[in-house]
Parts: structure tokens; C-alpha cells; sequence
């Protein structure tokens, strides 16, 4: 099983050593609830990190952390520290402003969620917010944003149709393009392929691929294989604790922690 997942990994892989982001004995609660438990890791830079474990376990969690989504519930909890590259700067202090995190940290969610607005103004959406007005600036961002999700092609002579006309596939994408509009320096996933059919996931895939170029991402997926092919490094979670983070192919060929491999070998979860 080990072996089979490792065959579909990806050619080339290739690891580095620049650090865009350090977790510092994070914590995470849900009111009284513990959901994330003293988590230590660091984000390799335009690497992909894949987080897996069984369900419940706390990726999405863990994830949304690095956008201060929590932020939208007053009863939600952090502890520790996120601290981001190269500034140095810790993105859950009650001094830095989450509007601005999420700028500098896009995320895209498990269903393809558009805004009911024309495929132009869903890209456009963040730039507008930042006060960009220019028509042609506007233009060139989101053409940019649209070819770097591998939508232009497709959609270049239907700008103005309403976002919801186009497949799931496509939705995914401009989501995708939606969250690269801004620049971000983080690129969050959540289960982005999960509503989809498999070629659709096999483009999304594939774009990951080619969007780690540009951007760190870090990406909670359950399918195994995906996190095999897609990542660079890979966490292994389990009831909010990381239990093993390393390389992708040292997860996945010889974890040193006897849980990990009893997942990764699905005699468990
Ligand atoms: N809003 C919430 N309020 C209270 N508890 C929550 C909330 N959201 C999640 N939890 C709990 O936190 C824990 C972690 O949930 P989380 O969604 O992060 O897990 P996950 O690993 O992403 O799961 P899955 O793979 O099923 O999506 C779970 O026990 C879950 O029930």
C-alpha cells in the first residue's frame, strides 16, 4: 500500500530549505474544546505541505488558523504563535488586523463557492477592496489571475457572464484565481477537490503543481494519493497533535512514528 501510494507521486520532487512561516506551540480552542493541542512546525517557502489524518482530527482547523478565520466566532481561542517570513511577524497577535492576514493569506474551500457576479468581478472582487479603480488595471490583474488558474482560454471571451454558468471544474478555478488576484504569499486549501469529478481534480492537481512557483501552499486533503502527488511535506495529525512531520516520500516510505504509518498503511482511520 505504501508502495502504491509512492508510485503516484510526483516526478521531480524537490524540498527547500527557506522558512515562510513558524508554529510556535499553537493551541486552538472551540470554547471549552481543545481542537488544536501545542502544534510545532515550520512552513517550507513555494513548497506544498499537505495536512492528513482521520476525520475530526484538525486540519481544517489548523488551517484556518493561518487566516485568523476563527476570528469570526468570539468564543474561539489561540495560543502560541504563527509567525510569518520574512517580516517576522506573529499574524495571531491581537495587534495585527485579520482583514490584512487574509489578504496576505487567501484561502480556497472545499465546495467552489463564486460570488453571484460576473467571472470578471469574482477576480476582481479583492482588488476592488483594496481600492484598486483603474479599469486597466483591473484588467491586467485579472487576466493574470486567470491564466496563473489556467482559466484565461476558457473564459476570455465571457468575462461578463454570471460565474455560476461555468462547470464545477471551472468554479474551482476561478475561486483559485480569485484568491491569487491578491498576491497572496500563502495559498490555504481546504479539500479543494472533493466536489469534483476526477478530471477536474486531475487540473486542479495540476495547477497546484504549477502554482508552487509562485506561492508557498498548504493544502488538507483526505485522498492519500493526492497528498502523495501533490506535496512537498507532509503533516500527520491526529486528535489535534501533530504526530509527524517530515518529506512527503519520508511519510509515506518509512514514517518514524508507528501511528503514521499505521494511517498511512490504512490500518487505521
Ligand atoms: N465550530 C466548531 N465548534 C466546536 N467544535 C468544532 C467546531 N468546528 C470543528 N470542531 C471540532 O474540532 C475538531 C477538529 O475539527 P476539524 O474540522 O478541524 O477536523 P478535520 O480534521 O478537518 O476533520 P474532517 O477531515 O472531517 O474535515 C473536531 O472534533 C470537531 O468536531
Amino acid at each position: 500500500m505504501v508502495n502504491e501510494i509512492m508510485q503516484t507521486t510526483r516526478p521531480g520532487a524537490s524540498t527547500s530549505s527557506t522558512i515562510k512561516s513558524v508554529v510556535n506551540n499553537l493551541t486552538f480552542r472551540y470554547g471549552d474544546f481543545q481542537a488544536l493541542k501545542d502544534i510545532n512546525m515550520v512552513v517550507h517557502e513555494k513548497q506544498v505541505t499537505a495536512l492528513i489524518g482521520p476525520s475530526g482530527c484538525g486540519k481544517s482547523t489548523f488551517l484556518r488558523c493561518f487566516n485568523r478565520m476563527h476570528d469570526l466566532y468570539p468564543d474561539n481561542h489561540y495560543g502560541g504563535e504563527i509567525i510569518l517570513h520574512p517580516d517576522n511577524e506573529n499574524i495571531l497577535s491581537p495587534n495585527v488586523d485579520p482583514i490584512e492576514v487574509r489578504m496576505r493569506i487567501s484561502m480556497v474551500f472545499q465546495k467552489p463557492n463564486p460570488f453571484p457576479k460576473s467571472i470578471f468581478e469574482n477576480v476582481a472582487y479583492g482588488l476592488r477592496i483594496r481600492g484598486i479603480k483603474r479599469r486597466s488595471i483591473l484588467e491586467e490583474k485579472v487576466e493574470n489571475a486567470l491564466r496563473n488558474a489556467a482559466l484565461w482560454e476558457e473564459v476570455k471571451d465571457r468575462l461578463n457572464d454570471l460565474a455560476f454558468n461555468l462547470s464545477g471544474g471551472q468554479q474551482q478555478r476561478l475561486c483559485i484565481a480569485r484568491a491569487l488576484a491578491t498576491d497572496p504569499e500563502i495559498l490555504l486549501f481546504d479539500e479543494p477537490t472533493s466536489a469534483l469529478d476526477p478530471i477536474a481534480t486531475a487540473s486542479i492537481e495540476e495547477l497546484i503543481t504549477d502554482l508552487k512557483n509562485k506561492v508557498t501552499i498548504l493544502i488538507v486533503t483526505h485522498n492519500m494519493q493526492q497528498a502523495a502527488r501533490v506535496s512537498d511535506y507532509t503533516a500527520y495529525m491526529y486528535m489535534g497533535e501533530l504526530i509527524e512531520f517530515d518529506v512527503t516520500d519520508t511519510i509515506f516510505i518509512k514514517p518514524k512514528n508507528k501511528q503514521t504509518e499505521d494511517y498511512i498503511t490504512g490500518r487505521f482511520g
